[in-house]
């Protein structure tokens, strides 16, 4: 069996209340034939537009051999390194993928300006780059991509020999890539960013740099036609109404990854959950856990654990009150896809749009046109520089002050999320004060990097319910990148995000505690000694 399921306390409830329903609803059935009409009116003109993926095996099936050809064709031509820029829905899938698969393919869904020169400065004369982007307009993707067309152009190798595009037919870069006379992939335009994995945009990246991709549809297609009948034993009507059918709504979905032999899954379904969900002031909050997360043993009654086990043995031993999941990486994406858009009907939202991912857009343009001189930091102590929401930062004058008053703000169904614009290779140990400020808020938390996270939990955050509290890590970038034909540097464009998502949180009345960290690596210390 490709996967299997298994379900106790709350979430069991849920899907023996909520299940009868959607089977008699015929909701399986109806996402499988393209059904509109199942997200409510409002949502009904974007799902006609949205309901591909379900499909995605068949309609990806006819790419498999131009990728490999053009696999074998950069092989000998002795290009071993591939890269792929893009964003969210078109970067996590190939993360999640590849990982997996123990294929190297180095991804770069930063503006950091140290992260993007590691990645410039690493194998260029044998490197081939995969420019991703659905929509085609996508900023970073579109300065990642200036940056290696002049690389390769000032080490005296044409860009077009090198570089691939995978976007949607007629977008802006499918247009301007084909008349530069770039390769291009295109992908199904009805099918969403998030809901892509199986479609050119999960598949090209992958299969260039080494994926058995062919297996990767078959473990999918092994489980679509469980996944189209109307039936109570229906994985995704299981786990869709496991995760969004409590009551009252357990709206935190921990995810643990604890003996599936997939690597990352939890950041890419991370989007796929919190960006369908997250909106009209209600939604699901990933969080992504370890095996030692805090969280796991604390039996918040607003998180629902989804532990990721090995194999279809252990979903026997289900734990108390969580839901476990055992099945391969391609049976899971399809399941997931099919679970999130019934997590949507339950919840009534339109799973397949992102109103709020754009405000954060809106206002860090307007910090790019009108370049405004940096806010003076409220203080600074020990080579960090503090900002933050009045309530947090007032009458404080230490990094450890700063941290427990945001703590304080957590409210008792609240969530604290940390978002680090910085460098997450060479400054990774950050991602350890999750656990840590879990421990200490006893509340969930999440860790995004930015501006990765705008494109995955971002919607959530401003979209969903008003609960979160912010704390963001930037840095003063030892050295700074030029954006090829811009009047802004990679360093500038990444403060910018940072801080035009803080005014956006702080619009929607949430408190944020923005940490800048002048000297990385010596201030680590300083930061978790504050925490600790
Ligand atoms: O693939 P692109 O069009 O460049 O989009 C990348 C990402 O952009 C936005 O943030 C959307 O909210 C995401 O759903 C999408 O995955």
């Amino acid at each position: 069996m490709s996967f299997d399921i298994s379900v106790s306390g709350a979430a069991a409830e849920a899907v023996e209340r909520v299940v009868p329903q959607l089977v008699s609803d015929l909701v399986a059935s109806r996402i499988t034939d393209g059904d509109p009409t199942l997200w409510g009116p409002d949502a009904e003109e974007e799902s006609a537009k949205r309901l591909g993926w379900v499909q995605a095996v068949v309609i990806s099936e006819p790419l498999i051999d131009d990728i490999l050809a053009l696999r074998d064709k950069l092989h000998a031509e002795g290009i071993n390194h591939i890269v792929l820029c893009g964003m969210g829905g078109s970067s996590l899938a190939p993360e999640v993928i590849t990982r997996t698969a123990g294929v190297e393919l180095t991804i770069l869904d930063s503006t950091d300006p140290g992260q993007i020169l590691s990645a410039l400065n690493d194998r260029l004369e044998t490197t081939a780059v995969v420019v991703s982007s659905k929509s085609g307009s996508t900023l970073e993707t579109a300065s990642q991509r200036k940056a290696y067309e002049k690389a390769f152009h000032d080490a005296g190798i044409d860009p077009l020999e090198r570089i691939v595009i995978v976007t949607d037919p007629d977008s802006p870069l499918d247009k301007d890539a084909r008349a530069a006379g770039y390769r291009v992939f295109n992908a199904d335009p009805n099918v969403g960013g998030r809901y892509s994995a199986l479609t050119a945009f999960g598949l090209v990246p992958s299969g260039l740099a080494g994926v058995d991709i062919r297996a990767l549809l078959e473990e999918a297609s092994s489980i679509s036609i469980q996944l189209a009948v109307d039936s109570p034993s229906n994985p995704a009507l299981i786990l869709g109404a496991a995760i969004a059918g409590t009551t009252p709504l357990k709206n935190k979905v921990g995810i643990v990854a604890d003996g599936t032999y997939i690597v990352g899954f939890g950041d890419w379904v991370e989007q796929l959950i919190a960006e369908s969900t997250g909106k009209l002031g209600t939604g699901l909050l990933p969080v992504v856990l370890d095996t030692t997360s805090p969280e796991l043993s604390e039996n918040l009654a607003d998180v629902q654990i989804v532990r990721l086990v090995g194999s279809a043995r252990a979903t026997e031993h289900v734990r108390d009150g969580e839901i476990e999941i055992s099945g391969t990486l391609g049976a899971q994406m399809l399941v997931w896809e099919y679970a999130v858009a019934v997590a949507g009907r339950l919840l009534a939202i339109n799973p397949f749009d992102q109103p709020d991912v754009e405000s954060a857009k809106v206002a860090t343009r307007a910090l790019l046109d009108s370049r405004p001189a940096p806010l003076a930091p409220a203080f600074a102590a020990d080579g960090i520089e503090v900002r933050g929401s009045a309530d947090v930062v007032a009458g404080q004058d230490t990094i450890a002050g700063v941290i427990d008053a945001l703590v304080a703000q957590i409210g008792p169904d609240g969530y604290l999320a940390i978002q680090a614009y910085v460098d997450s290779h060479t400054l990774h140990q950050l991602s350890d004060l999750r656990n840590l400020l879990a421990a200490k808020s006893g509340r969930p938390v999440t860790f995004g990097w930015g501006p990765r996270f705008l494109h995955s939990t971002g919607q959530f955050h401003k979209g969903g319910p008003a609960i979160g509290a912010f704390l963001q890590i930037t840095a003063t970038a030892p050295q700074d990148l030029e954006i090829p034909d811009s009047p802004f540097s990679f360093g500038y464009l990444i403060q910018a995000q940072a801080a035009g998502d803080a005014t956006v949180l702080e619009q929607h009345g949430r408190p944020v505690l923005t940490l800048t960290l002048t000297d990385a690596t010596q201030n680590l210390a300083t930061l978790f000694s504050a925490v600790d």
